[in-house]
């Protein structure tokens, strides 16, 4: 700002001169001070007398006889008596608007400046005109710069406007401000327009009511109305828009109110995130983390979950559940044949019939592999059984998987919650233990638990821990059981059997102990001490009578099972051809193709292969055509019902001719009475084992004669 400038800014201080000094004195003064104009004349007191302007004291004393009429006599002689005062603290604005006003010839004369009424100064017209053009110089220069001010400064705040603008445009949420008292927009940025499909210019202006419909209106107003009360930002989620693609935005908005000093509120300002993806991102997390990604059933977290959920509500309510563990029978040969891609969508036609099987509100997981579990709310025992009997229906239909038909079945385990225990790992453990006594009774069917279950699986733990010390203690032995050739009476082999003397509960059966080997691993070792005892024991004996070795699937696991026959041949000296291994089809239902190279590795080594328990299985015939057997046994529970069962008769006889046609050795096992051994013959069977032949024995020489009694 330029500053005022008063009369005390323009006057000179030069001291004034007393009223007895001689006018020479004064001219000598103006002589030697070119740039004096005016002088003062005043008392010693400051009393102003007069004043003396250098352009008319030397007028007056260049006429003439100026000087000489006036250079002695003293200088009030001279002086203008009444000179213009003015006091030192008048704007000097003032002292020209009044001295113009009121003396404007006193203006181009000299004035004298008092403080107080005393002496003060004296000025001219002169210093005047220079104060004035200095002030209005620098008032052109104030306002120059101001002017230059002024335009940097818009273009400051154009730049910083443009700046702002291309923020706000580039922020990836919304922002929309409208005014506080009329609700009018008064801005929207890109991604604003973006979200609602507009262009600025269509709604700046516009209220709410304008661009939305009534509901959503009374929503957007209340939230403003929550934003203009409260002193803080109001953060809330919102789903009601849609966006282009009528697709439902989720959107989080936070409206804050700017206000003025007073903190009356201005605008509302509204940031909107956008957080469809984000939220949809959220939702496949859980999707992942709680469910299947290939069948789409809750994977085993959420099923844990779910328990624990259903297990305090049973605590609470005192309702019953049903936890059923569900495991296919025969998938994993379809997967292991295949191939997992086949398999795959086998799973995911299970996931839907069983989806089909249970009511709303029941939870069905698939636990991995082939293995799902199911929580039913129940009212009563009966309600889990149906369930149960609908899945194993269920399952009965053949599934088809592109061109291929696959039959396969499902054995369920059921345990009942409260009554069953309330510990999630225990139930769980029960409705396997349930489900594995289907699996052990033949599959496909459904099972409760009981409480019995637990002491077998006692039982069974004991047995593990026993088995494992047998070996190392030789308590295992082989028996022997002799096969009769029923054309030419004579005895051809034997079967090595195993046996277990177990040092506290006697002989225990291989049916009861072989799953419990073939579950805990031990049936390698087991079967390579057999393989090799067997061996040995055929080698030594009188006659070359062939021994035949069962193995268990599970020795097929191996692909070592060629190399460990060739061994115990070697190690013997008995000849290939001697030497016979049984198998069950289950060795053909797991990994077929694997399993059919082994078997062919070991029949090119000359051993002979044998399919055992025939009939037993599901497909037993097909398996015929896929290895080419040197002998199949007809497991005993045909023979059993010989020689009056029709039924019994037509199957074997069917076994017979396809057996004939295929070039294939038949021998019935089981063989206890003449009648069945009669009717074997005549039905076309070429061997017989049995009781009646010859009871499992330690050695085999006890056998030769009985052998040749029957056959006598
Ligand atoms: N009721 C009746 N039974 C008869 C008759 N003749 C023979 N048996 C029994 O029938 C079973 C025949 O053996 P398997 O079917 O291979 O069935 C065998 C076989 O699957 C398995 N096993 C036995 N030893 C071994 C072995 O060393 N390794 C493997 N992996 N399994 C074995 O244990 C199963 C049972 O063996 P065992 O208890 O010795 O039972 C033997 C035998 O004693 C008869 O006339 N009437």
């Amino acid at each position: 700002m330029q500053k005022a400038l008063f009369i005390s800014d323009i006057t000179d201080q030069i001291a004034p001169i007393s009223p007895d000094c001689p006018n020479a004195v004064i001219y000598d003064l103006f002589r030697d001070t070119p740039d004096l104009m005016v002088v003062a004349v005043a008392d010693a007191d400051g009393t102003v007398l007069g004043l003396i302007e250098r352009h008319t004291f030397n007028l007056r004393m260049a006429a003439e006889f100026g000087r000489a009429l006036f250079s002695r006599k003293p200088v009030t002689a001279m002086m203008d008596a009444d000179p213009l005062r003015v006091d030192v603290n008048t704007p000097l604005r003032d002292f020209t608007r009044a001295t113009l006003a009121e003396r404007p010839s006193e203006l181009m004369r000299g004035f004298i400046a008092t403080r107080d009424g005393k002496y003060a100064g004296v000025g001219t017209s002169l210093s005047v005109l220079k104060a004035i053009s200095a002030d209005l110089q620098n008032a052109f220069d104030l306002q120059q710069v101001m002017t230059d001010d002024l335009l940097r400064l818009t273009a400051e705040a154009q730049r910083s406007q443009v700046f702002l603008n291309t923020v706000i445009n580039n922020i990836p949420a919304m922002v929309l401000v409208k005014n506080a008292d009329d609700q009018r927009i008064r801005l929207i940025n890109r991604a604003g327009e973006k979200l609602f499909n507009v262009k600025a210019c269509d709604i700046v202006g516009k209220t709410s009511q304008d661009l939305f419909p009534p509901d959503v209106t009374a929503r957007i107003l209340a939230s403003d109305r929550k934003a203009l009360d409260s002193s803080d930002a109001v953060i809330m989620e919102d789903e009601t828009f849609t966006d282009d693609q009528q697709r439902k935005r989720v959107l989080q908005l936070k409206k804050t109110v700017l206000r003025s000093d007073n903190g009356e509120a201005d605008s509302i300002i509204t940031l909107g995130m956008d957080l469809t993806e984000q939220k949809e991102a959220e939702a496949r997390i859980a999707q992942l983390a709680h469910y299947d990604p290939l069948t789409g059933l809750a994977n085993r977290a959420l099923f844990a979950n779910d328990l624990e959920k259903s297990l305090s509500r049973a605590q609470r309510s005192g309702r019953s559940f049903a936890l059923m563990c569900l495991d296919l029978d025969r998938f994993k040969a379809v997967n292991d044949s295949y191939g997992h891609m086949m398999g795959d969508q086998l799973l995911i036609q299970v996931a839907e019939r069983l989806r089909a099987c249970v009511r709303k509100g029941d939870l069905i997981a698939r636990m991995g592999g082939d293995e799902f579990a199911v929580i039913q709310d129940i009212t009563r025992v009966d309600d889990a059984q149906h369930l149960a009997g609908r899945i194993v229906e269920a399952m009965k239909a053949p599934f088809k998987v592109g061109d291929m038909r696959f039959q396969i079945g499902i054995s369920i385990g059921i345990v009942l919650a409260p009554q069953d225990g309330l510990d999630p790992h225990n139930l769980l453990s029960r409705a396997d233990l349930a489900m594995y006594r289907v699996k052990s009774e033949g599959r496909n069917g459904w099972c409760f638990f009981r409480p019995e279950m637990d002491e077998q699986l006692q039982r069974r733990l004991e047995m593990e821990q026993d088995l494992k010390r047998a070996l190392a203690d030789n308590q295992f032995q082989l028996y022997f059981q002799p096969l009769l050739d029923l054309g030419s009476h004579e005895i051809t082999s034997f079967e090595a059997l195993l046996r277990w003397h177990h040092p506290v509960r006697g002989m225990v059966s291989p049916a009861e102990f072989i799953p419990v080997a073939e579950e805990s691993g031990l049936i390698g070792p087991l079967g390579e001490w057999v393989l090799k005892t067997a061996c040995n024991a055929a080698a030594n004996w009188p006659q070359p009578w062939r021994i035949a070795v069962n193995i268990s699937p599970l020795q097929f696991r191996h692909k070592s099972l060629p190399v460990l026959v060739k061994k115990a041949l070697k190690a013997s000296g008995l000849p290939a051809s001697r030497l016979e291994l049984e198998i069950t089809e289950s060795v053909l239902l797991e990994n077929e193709k694997q399993n059919l190279s082994i078997l062919t590795q070991i029949r090119e080594q000359g051993v002979r292969i044998a399919m055992d328990d025939f009939g037993t299985g599901y497909s037993s015939l097909s398996y015929l055509r896929a290895f080419p057997f040197d002998k199949i046994k007809i497991d005993q529970s045909f023979v059993r019902d010989l020689p009056h069962d029709r039924d019994a008769l037509s199957i074997i006889r069917a076994i017979t001719d396809m057996a004939q046609s295929l070039g294939v050795r038949i021998t019935a096992e089981g063989v206890e009475t003449p009648a069945q051994m009669d009717a074997l013959k005549d039905l076309g069977c070429h061997e017989a084992q049995g009781y009646l032949i010859g009871r499992p024995a330690p050695g085999i020489d006890a056998y030769c004669p009985v052998a040749k009694t029957v056959a006598a």
